[in-house]
């Protein structure tokens, strides 16, 4: 299967359209009103209508009620949720059931402890964000730019799919996938030049990085 690319926390139409021409998978966009990278929904809207089916859209909220969660769907209308909160196996079930989109689970990765988790969630959600752990006293739970142990997952067995996040950037990408085996990766602070501030040149470097990982193992399952 091919590698999924995420460019999280889009924010401008010019560095939305950088991410989509330079070929992301999936553009996230951040409704978490401490985070640099909170969107109006009303940006959201206008955003929304300019991605036209060129990649994913991806709604990353944190702990979001129904109301919030409605306010999204009807000014973004995403493809799919990217929870990255504390949100139990039993609320992932109710964001499906009401919301009828695939939810994306982000885990909170800092010692093999932290992996219990995925038996239950597995159940419901429908792919895993693996992410670095926050600071206890950090303002956000993500979007920290700070990685995990990534070999943490080197013995992982999850039939579900997952992605990788955390501090990635274009010179760790390859080595992140080559330890973790993840299907897709994430990236927000990695691709900015400020937080909040997504940088075109960054965008399109990381997206190659990733890609080349790629065209590197199709070369070498023909040989
Ligand atoms: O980007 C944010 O501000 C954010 C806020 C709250 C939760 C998650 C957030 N971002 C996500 O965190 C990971 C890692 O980001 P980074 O590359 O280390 O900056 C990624 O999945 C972002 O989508």
């Amino acid at each position: 299967m091919s590698l999924l690319v995420k460019i999280c926390g889009l924010s401008t139409r010019e560095t939305l359209d950088v991410a989509l021409d330079a070929g992301a998978d999936m553009v996230g966009f951040v409704f978490f009103p401490p985070s640099p990278r909170h969107i109006s929904l009303e940006a959201g809207r206008d955003l929304g209508r300019q991605v036209k089916r060129r990649a994913l859209k991806v709604a990353l909220t944190v702990d979001a009620d129904d109301a919030t969660l409605d306010n999204i769907m009807d000014a973004l209308s995403p493809d799919i949720f990217q929870l990255h909160g504390s949100e139990s196996v039993a609320r992932l079930r109710d964001i499906k059931q009401k919301f009828g989109r695939p939810v994306m689970k982000a885990v909170p990765v800092a010692t093999s402890a932290d992996l219990a988790v995925l038996s239950g969630y597995a159940a419901v959600a429908d792919r895993i964000l693996f992410d670095a752990r926050a600071p206890k006293d950090a303002t956000r739970p993500g979007g920290l730019g700070a990685p995990f142990d990534w070999h943490l997952l080197e013995n992982l067995d999850l039939k579900l799919p997952y992605m990788v996040s955390g501090g990635l950037h274009a010179d760790n990408v390859a080595e992140a996938l080559r330890v973790t085996r993840a299907g897709g990766v994430d990236v927000s602070s990695g691709v900015e030049s400020a937080p909040g501030v997504k940088d075109p040149e960054m965008i399109k470097a990381f997206i190659r990085a990733a890609r080349a990982t790629q065209d590197a193992s199709q070369e070498l399952s023909v040989r």
